[in-house]
């Protein structure tokens, strides 16, 4: 069955069918991570976003749920330019075009993958068509009339997902649970399980709450820490969010990632705006500004800080070397850091993992003070 990918410029690009059919739309965007898919495919930041993988062979090792970010596929349309039919791994649980199509996400395959991240890369990104059942011109005036990602608040529409320091527990499938040392509260504006896992593994009791959580609700948990997650959409629209971290800010110790690290800029009174295209794949250069030092990192992420809007009590700390864009930053005097891509990983390096620790290192010190 046909399937045709078109962009809100008119760029049409025709391939054949897989997973499930009919229309959707959403952003174009583009990763360049050789491997990851299911990752991707499961992650609530990408709700919203049609994804291109750039890397030309996808699905080559099939599906496992141990490998998802979250419960289901997220994405709102998956584009490869070959789908791989047999998978080569005794992991595999299925294949993946016919998961695909059980979690009712529409794919394409058959497209050139590196054209259309080209053109997205000269263009920008932009509102796209996946379809089955609509012709070039009708897939075009749908991806026209697609809502914009800016401005646009997607934690709301995918819902939070609590869960209790067991249920994180359980996502540990490997190796052995060391003791907790802090019980912190988790934000989910659509938290992937492998930074629940990283957390739980560095000696966190994670509790997840719903992202409109207030500061006085978490505050009466009498958490260590606070942490606050990736998530879908424009940051700036959540602003009753930005209202109860700020309350926050400086009562507990406060670590954010991706979406969480420009809520807490927000709350800090930083701006953030949309990137020409999304920084996602696995091997973005970000530079460490206080020690010179260089991770190698995994991103996915549409908006940026600006780092004309940072306010003078707050530090930059990391910037990406591929564009000069914000990558992090620390209060110079309160116990609150986040940083812009994703140190667990899933898929990526492992470079950055050390933030984990210092997030320990931080409810440590903070302890110690209030002790005096
Ligand atoms: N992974 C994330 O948390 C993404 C954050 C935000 N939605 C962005 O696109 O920039």
């Amino acid at each position: 069955m046909r399937a045709i990918l078109a962009l809100e410029d008119g760029s049409v690009f025709i391939g054949s069918h897989f997973g499930a059919t009919g229309t959707e739309v959403g952003e174009a965007c583009f990763n360049t991570s050789m491997t990851g898919y299911q990752e991707v495919l499961t992650d609530p930041s990408y709700s919203g976003q049609i994804v291109t993988m750039t890397y030309p062979l996808i699905g080559n090792y099939g599906v496992n749920p141990e490998d998802y970010e979250s419960g289901k596929a997220q994405v709102s349309g998956f584009v490869v330019a070959e789908l791989a039919k047999v998978p080569s791994n005794w992991r595999a649980t299925e294949a993946l075009g016919p998961w695909l199509e059980k979690q009712g996400v529409i794919g394409i395959e058959g497209v050139d993958t590196r054209k259309i991240a080209k053109h997205l890369r000269s263009a920008g990104a932009m509102r796209a068509c996946l379809t089955t059942e609509l012709t070039p011109e009708e897939a075009v005036e749908a991806a026209r009339k697609a809502p914009s990602m800016e401005g646009c608040n997607i934690v709301d529409k995918i819902g939070s997902h609590p869960m209790t320091p067991e249920e994180v527990d359980a996502l540990v499938t490997e190796g052995v649970l060391p003791p907790t040392e802090y019980d912190i509260v988790a934000f989910d504006f659509g938290i992937k399980y492998n930074i629940l896992r990283q957390l739980r593994e560095n000696g966190f009791r994670v509790t997840v709450v719903p992202a409109h959580t207030t500061a006085e609700e978490v505050l009466g948990m009498k958490p260590d820490g606070v942490f606050l997650s990736n998530g879908p959409g424009d940051p700036a629209t959540l602003t009753d969010i930005h209202r109860e971290v700020a309350a926050l800010i400086g009562k507990v110790p406060m670590f954010g990632i991706c979406l969480g690290h420009q809520i807490i800029s927000h709350a800090l009174g930083a701006k953030t705006f949309k990137l020409k295209f999304g920084h996602r794949g696995a091997n973005h250069p970000v530079k460490d500004l206080r020690t010179g030092k260089i991770s190698i990192t995994s991103q996915n992420h549409g908006f940026a800080v600006d780092p004309d809007t940072v306010p003078d009590d707050v530090e930059i700390t990391l910037m990406n070397l591929n564009d000069n864009t914000v990558e992090g930053i620390a209060h110079k005097t309160l116990p609150v850091f986040s940083v812009q891509y994703h140190p667990e990983a899933a898929p990526g390096p492992r470079d950055p993992q050390y933030l984990f620790r210092d997030f320990k290192q931080m409810i440590a010190a903070s302890k110690r003070q209030t002790a005096r």
